[in-house]
């Protein structure tokens, strides 16, 4: 439990780079892994989540050195690695276990694995159900969740699939097992997903077919070790971005900020909010990065929809933090994945939020938010949970920032899934004492 900061009243001021991607750090790990020869990760995320995907590969023989923030994997092809000695722990992070299940699809032993309270909660069948059509064999609990076997196979089909959801965990799942199947493997996606696996496929010596929203993929050849540069994460961006915007007299430089269009979406809202976010140093290898300068300024309610969740799925609760602070009414529709992540987060931001004094009401898909109050802790102080989620206990220490009143975060450890140095880049921003 910590007591969390009030905003100096010169605002968030300075320059950060926050740590590197998750999703990019997660992929650079898994095609290391499977490449000939050696992969150098430069700035990989050094989180629990992403310590999770290295710790299943370490398990499987993988060999992986870490030197500061750089990773040395030794790759040893998709056909070299051993039955591993205990079940595969992939904590508490559903991209460990979604892409990894496509992965180790077809490997000659069973492989055991599980996951956190949290983690056994979330939906597998959306991966399980397409790759048993292509071939694949998982034992899993009611059918759809962990602790499971992903079960000992040696073929893998082909096979064309429309994803009812637009995933790019189901996505990517498909497309490593795609690389291993006999014949073509289709993938139609209703929306744009996180394309990192794509790019980084193509990177490493890979062939993809990509048609707008449709995928082919077919048998790959033995992919080559590369040096791979992660880009700052966009989506721990977006909490110093809001943290900014909603904060008097702030004036931040986020540095060398991924900014891959499939990732980009809370730029794009935060501008339809008003919001001046401007853009600097703009560069491009093999993903696009560039420095965001951020200062604070009045927003207004806009509308979210469907077609503009998935490249800001995991913004969305920071989001509706800056909805809370905007000038009249936000909707937010057709986000009903949001109920299928760390926790349930329509429900965790509309509780959150409405513990601060907002008026928001919860829908199936999505919330309504009525911005523009101050935020205030009743009776002067509150605790607010985080309920073991990483982006909630992140909203909750920027919600703080602006709060009358004393909040308290319950939980905060959950920051370490994602953004293990969270608080202490936060105070980096707010160098002097004096508090609003
Ligand atoms: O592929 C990825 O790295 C991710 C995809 C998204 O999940 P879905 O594929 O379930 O939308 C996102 O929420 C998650 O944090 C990371
Ligand atoms: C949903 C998230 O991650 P994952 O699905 O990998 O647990 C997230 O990081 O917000």
């Amino acid at each position: 439990m910590i007591k969390l900061q009030s905003a100096p009243i010169s605002g968030l001021q300075g320059e950060l780079m926050v740590p590197g991607d998750k999703s990019i750090s997660h992929r650079a790990l898994m095609f290391g892994a499977i490449a000939q020869g050696q992969t150098v990760v430069d700035r990989f995320l050094a989180s629990a989540d992403v310590y999770h995907t290295m710790g299943v590969l370490q398990n499987l023989g993988v060999q992986i050195k870490e030197q500061g923030d750089q990773l040395i994997i030794e790759g040893r092809g998709l056909e070299h690695f051993h039955a591993p000695k205990t079940a595969l722990d992939m904590g508490n992070s559903g991209t460990s276990t979604r892409l990894l299940m496509g992965l180790l699809a077809k490997q000659p032993f069973d492989m055991p694995f599980f996951g956190d309270e949290s983690l056994s909660k979330r939906p597998l069948k959306r991966v399980s159900q397409p790759l048993q059509a292509m071939g694949a064999h998982f034992q899993l609990t009611d059918g759809d969740y962990l602790p499971g076997i992903i079960q000992a196979n040696n073929q893998l089909q082909g096979i064309h699939y429309e994803m009812p959801v637009a995933s790019a965990q189901v996505k990517s799942a498909l497309i490593f097992a795609g690389m291993q199947a006999e014949g073509t493997t289709t993938i139609v996606s209703p929306l744009a997903s996180r394309d990192h696996t794509e790019r980084m496929l193509q990177k490493f010596g890979g062939r993809i077919e990509l048609d707008g929203n449709t995928i082919r993929i077919e048998k790959q050849p033995l992919l080559q070790g590369q040096h791979v540069v992660v880009p700052a994460d966009i989506s721990s961006a977006a909490f110093f971005m809001v943290a900014a915007l909603i904060t008097p007299n702030s004036n931040i430089t986020l540095k060398g900020v991924g900014i891959n269009p499939t990732r980009d979406g809370i730029l794009r809202l935060l501008k339809k909010m008003g919001a001046n976010i401007e853009m600097v140093n703009r560069h491009d290898d093999q993903e696009p990065v560039a420095d965001l300068i951020i200062k604070y300024q009045p927003l207004h309610g806009i509308e979210i929809t469907a077609a503009d969740i998935p490249a800001t799925v995991d913004e969305l609760p920071i989001l509706a933090l800056a909805a809370s602070q905007a000038q009249g009414k936000t909707t937010i529709s057709g986000a009903q994945e949001l109920r299928v992540k760390e926790t349930d987060r329509i429900d965790a931001v509309v509780r959150v939020l409405s513990r601060l004094g907002v008026s928001v009401s919860e829908k199936p898909d999505g919330m309504v938010i009525e911005g523009g109050k101050p935020l205030v802790a009743h009776d002067q102080a509150v605790a607010l949970s985080s309920n073991g989620d990483h982006r909630i206990a992140m909203m909750i220490a920027v919600a703080a920032l602006i709060t009358k009143g004393e909040v308290t975060l319950i939980d905060e450890d959950a920051m370490a899934i994602s953004y293990p140095t969270f608080m202490a880049d936060l105070a980096q921003l707010m160098p002097n004492e004096e508090i609003k």
